[in-house]
């Protein structure tokens, strides 16, 4: 007989729906697990899940059993705006999807091209270091996170599509992320799919699908048009989708499309995330703020900006972006994966088409892995060798095996640049009369549970 995981009592029809506080559910789950375990079994509606929180069980799901376990659910907006998973990212796991997954891996985040764009990444700091500066001879109070948004998206933009970013960009992502995260009652009662015609979320979704299609088409048109020059930043993103789409007759519209949405959905919010984070964990530990001051204005001396050559011999910074990541994972959840095969995880049985959760959040935070794991401490990273490579699954922020995230070395990149340059350029302090322990910690509201 099968041993499923432990989980708490479920309810007839909604199972353990009710349980899962809506907004922050990497916390929720973190609360439920401490009571029935690192793998726990939930049911959401009629949809059988599983969630994991420890290094051990992760790397059962992530390593031992990648093959298994690397599907993706699908649900009715991921479905929809990923043009029936044409995407990389909400792709079930196929002969598509590993793919699609080889052009992100051998064309378009390779190191080469991720290097290529190092001149764009250091203009656009140099453009927020220089807007931040513009007001910071009167001490004018900064809003970093839309400075840093606004630089996260723009790296974005020229290096996927060539120009700058404008609303439009801002508007579809905005709308693409909250559509993402909107509650479908299908997806947990098949039955009750009239439910969300009734209170318009489907009619929302076909409105956002429809803008995607017309800004990816827009996009696509803008660079076949033959007097368009290719940017001074080199072939982007989508350049090379095109090329390669010229011998390939694999590679559909709908795949680039796909790719697109992907890029507007993963590519700004988590690096500026990342950033937002590690400014407010420094500002609320004054000294390890001057710690990582002091040693990129020690290395880069009076140069006037921080290049990325130097970035290597930031071992401090290097160590407090790691800290951040652990404590504030831009995806706490990760991606949700499903299940293609029964496998064991922790010795339970976990049957076929579960989804699962790793809860990344959860484990940055476990003490039978971390010492002191509540403490914001670098340092921590300076004495050992934890690092995002597929050794350590207790610091998993970009995910692991064949789904991790393909532009892992991007948003390193622009957080390390982002960070240092921030540090070298400016003395931080607070606005007037607030003190550090005013510092709302507060998360945003997460992806739902179908994110
Ligand atoms: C700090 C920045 C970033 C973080 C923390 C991050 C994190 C993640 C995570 C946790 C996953 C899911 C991994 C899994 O399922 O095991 C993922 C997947 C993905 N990310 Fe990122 N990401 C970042 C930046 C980016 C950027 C800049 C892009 C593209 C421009 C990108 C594109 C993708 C794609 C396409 C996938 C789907 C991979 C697949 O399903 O095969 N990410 N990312």
């Amino acid at each position: 007989a099968w041993k499923l995981p432990p989980g708490p009592n479920t309810l007839p029809i909604i199972g353990n729906l009710h349980q899962l506080g809506h907004s922050r559910l990497h916390q929720s789950l973190w609360e439920l697990s401490k009571e029935h375990g690192p793998v726990m079994r939930l049911k959401l509606g009629h949809v059988p899940a599983v969630v994991v929180s420890s290094a051990g069980s992760a790397e059962q799901v992530l390593r031992t059993h990648d093959l298994e376990c690397c599907s993706r659910p699908r649900t009715i907006s991921n479905a929809k705006v990923s043009f029936g998973g044409s995407d990389v990212t909400f792709a079930p796991y196929g002969s598509h999807w590993r793919d699609l997954r080889k052009v992100c891996v051998v064309e378009l985040f390779t190191t080469k091209k991720t290097t290529s764009f190092r001149p764009v990444r250091e203009d656009e700091v140099q453009r927020t270091v220089e807007s931040i500066r513009s007001r910071a001879p009167n001490s004018v109070v900064v809003n970093l996170s839309e400075e840093l948004l606004s630089l996260a998206a723009n790296i974005t933009c020229r290096t996927a599509f060539g120009g700058r970013c404008h609303d439009g960009f801002h508007r579809i992502t905005k709308e693409c992320q909250e559509i993402l995260a909107t509650f479908f009652v299908a997806d947990y009662f098949a039955m009750l799919g009239w439910v969300d015609v009734i209170r318009g979320t489907q009619a929302r979704l076909q409105d956002v699908f429809l803008k995607l299609d017309v800004f990816c088409r827009r996009l696509i048109d803008d660079h076949l048009d033959p007097r368009r020059q290719q940017s001074d930043d080199g072939e982007d993103t989508l350049d090379a989708l095109l090329r390669l789409q010229k011998d390939d007759n694999n590679i559909t519209d709908a795949h680039i499309k796909g790719v697109l949405v992907d890029i507007f959905v993963a590519g700004s919010d988590t690096s500026a995330s990342g950033l937002e984070w590690a400014m407010t964990e420094l500002m609320r530990h004054p000294e390890k703020l001057r710690r990582a001051r002091d040693e990129v204005r020690g290395c880069v001396g009076r140069k006037g900006k921080v290049e990325e050559s130097d970035v290597h011999q930031l071992a401090y910074l290097k160590c407090v972006v790691k800290e951040t990541l652990r404590l504030h994972p831009p995806a706490p959840l990760l991606v949700p994966r499903e299940t293609m095969e029964h496998v064991k995880v922790d010795g339970y049985d976990v049957p076929p088409k579960t989804t699962i959760y790793v809860n990344a959040w959860a484990i940055g935070r476990d003490p039978n892995s971390w010492e002191r794991p509540e403490a914001f401490e670098p340092e921590r990273f300076m004495r050992s060798s934890v690092d995002t490579n597929g050794q350590d699954f207790k610091f998993i922020p970009f995910g692991e095996g064949r789904r991790i995230c393909p532009a892992k070395n991007v948003g390193m990149a622009t957080m390390e640049l982002a960070l240092a340059n921030l540090l070298y350029s400016f003395d931080w302090d607070l606005p007037d009369g607030m003190k550090k322990e005013d510092i709302s910690m507060d998360e945003a509201p997460d992806r739902s549970i179908t994110g």
